[in-house]
């Protein structure tokens, strides 16, 4: 156990007995068939609690609380881990990220990629990154454009029916500064795609200014390979 304070101990996620190095499931991502996102539910609990978690942790990041506002902010997230922790399940069953049907995927991780269409040679959309991906000065972080990337990218390598790849690489240029709050025009496609190996771009634009752009190169991966 490692702890921040002794009222509220966290658990390292190494505690996590549902998952371990060897354990992935072969080509674990969820599968893209259709860029076209069904029509949202009237009641999604799941969808409505993630799209909080988001817009939390950019208050989060924006907040200058009192200490005694941390204090309780800090018991009730011991609180919600100590009634999650019993309800951990192994990948294959979880939830978080694996949500197709929602804008994000269902989860928080990387920034929230808003697919506005799509085929097989291509997938577009718009992101705002919002205050928590704050690098600084008013720019996003350098580490989370390459995150929206291998997301946008590496949801359209998986696409359309391909056999499940993974990224050998993903090279980033940072053309322009990214502005966080403001929303941002995202485009990936594929360049070739020769036996195992699926080469795509990438681009994110402010407006008519380019942002930044990336090359990946997903390797679809042979029988056995996690
Ligand atoms: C819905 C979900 C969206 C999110 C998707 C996110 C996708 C991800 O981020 S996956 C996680 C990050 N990636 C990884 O962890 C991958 C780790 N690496 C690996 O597993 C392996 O290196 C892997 C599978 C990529 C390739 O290994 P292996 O199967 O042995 O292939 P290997 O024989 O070396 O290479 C195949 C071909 O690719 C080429 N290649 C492989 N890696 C590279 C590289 N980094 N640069 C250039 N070429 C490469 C090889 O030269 C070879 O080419 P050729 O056939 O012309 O000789």
């Amino acid at each position: 156990m490692t702890s921040v304070n002794e009222k509220h101990p966290v658990p390292s996620p190494i505690d996590d007995p549902t998952l371990g190095l060897g354990s992935a499931e072969p080509g674990g991502f969820p599968q893209v068939d259709s860029w076209t996102l069904p029509a949202a539910p009237e009641d999604d609990p799941y969808g409505d609690m993630v799209a909080n978690l988001r817009s939390f942790l950019d208050h989060v990041a924006a907040a200058k609380p009192d200490n005694a506002t941390v204090a309780e902010l800090a018991g009730d997230l011991a609180a919600w881990r100590a009634r999650l922790a019993p309800m951990s399940v192994s990948e294959r069953e979880q939830v978080f990220a694996h949500r197709t049907d929602l804008p994000g995927r269902g989860q928080t991780m990387s920034p929230n990629f808003a697919i506005e269409g799509g085929d097989r040679d291509g997938v577009w959309g718009t992101v705002t990154y919002g205050r928590y991906y704050l690098g600084g000065n008013g720019a996003v972080h350098g580490g989370a454009i390459p995150l929206l990337f291998d997301e946008v990218l590496g949801r359209l390598a998986n696409s359309a029916g391909r056999s499940p790849c993974r990224t050998a690489y993903l090279h980033t240029d940072f053309r322009a500064i990214t502005p966080v709050g403001r929303q941002l025009s995202v485009r990936g496609w594929f360049v070739s795609e020769e036996g195992r190996k699926r080469v795509v771009r990438a681009e994110l634009k402010d407006g008519d200014t380019l942002c930044a752009e990336a090359e990946g190169l997903f390797v679809a991966l042979n029988p056995g390979q996690p």
